[in-house]
């Protein structure tokens, strides 16, 4: 399987022998900071590292910033809201006086306008602004509804004062950059954004960004290139443009990260309904087959692992669906082939594919040269070889690569004689080498093929 699965980690998977089972068919964890802080992602990791020895597996994590969300603040009990009810939000931050519902967002009667709409956790309650006074957001509700503690909230086409990344975003940033391979950066505008965190947390760090805002879309390219990898949140994206633009934005998004050859993640929402049924809608199972014919990298898991009741199902059923649909998937965006590690990166993917040869090995010290290959799509699978943990975890995310680790090496000759060794391990009898001399960076400048059939 080339497509990659990234699974949200939450109380439906914290005990060891279902998180071990979550492992098996996942490369990637998702720690969403929205719903941690870090003395819990402490545990939490350490859950995982467990987990990981049970299922012998090294798995990859990612740091969710929360970026600027609006939330409800706590609410001692849900509260149950009947259609034409008018309630109050304000501040957290500020005295509340009786009755009236915390926020999360300092700028939340700066942001608001009469008439404009705000959605309840993930659009099930909707209301309308009637009113802003003293800092008071007076609001409507449209429909019947149930609103409790840290649920999001919505500003419809709002403009939002807070930049990202928070305060906040850069916090967690510095906590998560040496415990987590990839940091995901939520509400992104521009490529601005980005470089803002870099220069805070560092450039060291792998920065995927969030697609979640209509600013963003309309600046795809410039925020592909700067980030390491991109994500289609597809659940907030749809506040701020119309839920039927969202296949069209999807399209948009892999088309950009594919072009400027960074993975995309598409996620939320993927087999909602498993959240509570063992089984997925007909539309759910299409829509994972599309993100797979769409080309992503990646696919993701949200709310059927965190909270569900069918996390190990949901996690099955994702891995039978993109397994099947990989049988018919043709690729949707040829790369242009440019300069000298380019040329010998297609050369392995025209080989292999001309004579079947299953397998690819990459012996890479930073991982470029089986990234670059997995740009290029080959039908075969591509096993990069590294002794750096950090180079293998990075990997993870990318679509048709499996890092492995290996023994260490000081000659050519060595490095072929390993890869001889694991190979037959493996029950690999042909395959190709894309190496370069070895601890020389940006040196993959040769393609061998191996037979060792008799
Ligand atoms: N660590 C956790 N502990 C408890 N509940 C969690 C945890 N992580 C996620 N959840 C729950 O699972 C649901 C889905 O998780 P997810 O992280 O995708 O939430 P989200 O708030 O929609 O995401 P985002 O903040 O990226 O918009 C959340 O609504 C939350 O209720
Ligand atoms: C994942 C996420 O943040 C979203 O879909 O909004």
């Amino acid at each position: 399987m080339k497509t990659k699965i990234l699974a949200t980690f939450g109380p439906a998977i914290e005990e060891k022998s279902k998180l071990a089972k979550i492992i098996k068919y996942t490369d990637i964890i998702r720690i969403n900071f929205s719903h941690t802080n870090e003395e819990q992602a402490e545990q939490y990791i350490a859950h995982i590292k467990a987990a990981e020895k049970l299922a012998g597996k090294e798995i990859s994590l990612l740091a969710d910033l929360p970026g600027p969300k609006i939330r409800l603040g706590k609410i001692k009990d849900p509260i149950i809201v009947k259609k034409g009810d008018l309630l109050k939000l304000f501040y957290e931050g500020n005295k509340l006086e009786k009755g009236v519902i915390p926020v999360s967002y300092r700028y939340i009667s700066d942001d608001c306008r009469n008439g404009m709409h705000l959605s309840i956790g993930d659009g099930y309650l909707k209301m309308k602004v009637e009113g802003i006074k003293d800092g008071i957001v007076f609001a409507k509700a449209i429909n019947d509804g149930i609103i409790s503690s840290r649920k999001g909230l919505n500003l419809i086409g709002a403009d939002i004062t807070e930049q990202t990344p928070t305060e906040e975003d850069i916090k967690f940033a510095k906590f998560a950059k040496d415990k987590f391979d990839f940091i995901a950066l939520s509400f992104v505008k521009s490529d601005e954004d980005i470089k803002r965190l870099r220069e805070k947390v560092g450039n060291d760090i792998f920065v995927i960004s969030k697609i979640e805002r209509r600013h963003a879309l309309d600046n795809i390219k410039a925020i592909a290139e700067e980030s390491d990898g991109i994500m289609v949140a597809r659940g907030d994206l749809a506040f701020d443009i119309p839920v039927e633009s969202i296949p069209i934005a999807q399209k948009k998004i892999i088309k950009a990260s594919r072009e400027a050859g960074k993975p995309v993640i598409v996620a939320t929402q993927m087999l909602m309904s498993m959240v509570n049924n063992p089984m997925p809608t007909r539309a759910e199972v299409n829509d994972v087959a599309n993100s797979v014919f769409e080309d992503a990298d990646c696919v993701m898991l949200s709310d059927e692992t965190a909270v569900g009741s069918y996390p190990i199902e949901s996690i099955e059923t994702m891995s039978r669906v993109i397994h099947n649909a990989e049988k018919e998937a043709q690729q949707s965006y040829p790369r242009s082939v440019d300069g000298i590690y380019s040329y010998i990166a297609h050369a392995a993917k025209d080989l292999s594919e001309k004579h079947d040869i299953k397998c690819i090995f990459v012996p890479t010290e930073s991982g470029a040269s089986a990234i670059r290959l997995s740009q290029f799509r080959p039908s075969s699978d591509i096993i990069a070889l590294s002794e750096n943990p950090n180079v293998r975890s990075k990997l993870a995310l990318f679509k048709g690569v499996r890092a492995m680790d290996i023994k260490n090496y000081s000659s050519t000759d060595e490095m072929l004689e390993n890869i001889k060794e694991l190979a037959l391990k493996l029950k690999i009898y042909e395959y190709l080498v894309v190496y370069g001399s070895p601890r020389k960076k940006g040196s993959t400048d040769s393609l061998k093929y191996v037979s060792l059939l008799p």
